[in-house]
């Protein structure tokens, strides 16, 4: 298998480049709607092309949502294989938010089709639900060690329904958010320049200063544009863990297509947000 450098590397230095900036590609039926395409594989086909050829050497990381693919069946899925290859070869960071978790057994099988060299949907990081307990992504772990890719593991999500587990206290007094982000900081100790080992954080949360943010790895954080989060909230939101932030916005830039001109100066604007927010804060 051919092995890469570590994603947290490679993450790192795209971010310098590019800026920190990752905007998804969620082909919402509304959107494609909007862009005056019809809900079906041709309008998904049109609609993820023309988000690759606008995104794909403009921003650092790109997240398809695998969810909107997946309602196409296995035409949809061929579409996001395309554009997952289209991205990688033009530079950009892929990272899959498909949210897998099951037992660790199963588990191997999701790690085999997301973090395998070889796999058609091998993406750069892939997102993981650890609700299963988080040593079942032990596979996910152990196979994106190997092939150099990384994880997001969802520890404090953008939902407001997220705190109902994930403020839930253990015997040893904290609770399963932080819990997670403490794996995390396990997984990436002692790495430069950061670990490959994301925890999602919403950046819709507010202050989070009682957690422990700095877990010398990425931290992922959705909820930019449409779920009313702003990249001025950034610093404020992570404190000084703000420099391992990946900000991501997908509506907020999808909403300015079907013109390829029209989406990247969205991306550009948020990215230029993004900066200048984050260059305030360290
Ligand atoms: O906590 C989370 C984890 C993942 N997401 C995903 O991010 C995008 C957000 O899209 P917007 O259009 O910018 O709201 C979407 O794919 C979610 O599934 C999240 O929002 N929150």
């Amino acid at each position: 298998m051919t092995v890469l450098e570590p994603f947290g590397a490679r993450l790192r230095r795209v971010m310098d480049e590019r800026g920190p900036l990752c905007v998804g590609i969620d082909p919402h039926a509304a959107l494609l709607s909007s862009w005056g395409l019809n809900d079906d594989i041709a309008g998904l086909e049109s609609f993820t092309r023309t988000s690759v050829e606008a995104l794909a050497d403009t921003v650092a990381v790109v997240k398809p949502q695998m969810a909107f693919f997946e309602r196409f069946g296995s035409r949809g899925v061929a579409v996001l294989e395309r554009a997952v290859a289209d991205l990688r070869a033009a530079g950009t960071l892929v990272v899959m938010d498909a949210k897998r978790g099951d037992i660790g057994s199963t588990m191997a099988a999701y790690a085999e089709t997301f973090l395998h060299k070889d796999s058609p949907l091998f993406s750069d990081a892939l997102t993981v639900s650890p609700y299963l307990g988080y040593g079942s992504l032990k596979p996910a772990v152990d196979l994106a060690r190997e092939s150099g890719a990384g994880l997001f593991v969802l520890a404090l999500t953008s939902n407001p329904e997220g705190g109902e587990v994930q403020h839930a206290v253990r015997a040893d007094g904290r609770n399963v958010g932080a819990t997670m982000l403490a794996h995390l900081a396990g997984e990436n100790a002692g790495e430069t320049p950061m670990g490959s080992f994301g925890a999602v954080v919403g950046a819709t949360l507010g202050d989070l200063s009682s957690y422990e943010l700095d877990i010398n790895g990425p931290l992922l954080a959705p909820g930019i544009g449409a779920q009313g989060a702003t990249a001025a909230d950034l610093p404020a939101v992570f404190g000084a863990a703000v420099r391992n932030v990946v900000p991501n916005v997908s509506r907020g830039v999808l909403k300015a297509g079907p013109s390829v001109a029209a989406l990247r100066d969205a991306a550009v604007r948020f990215a230029d947000e993004v900066r200048e927010a984050v260059a305030g804060a360290v």
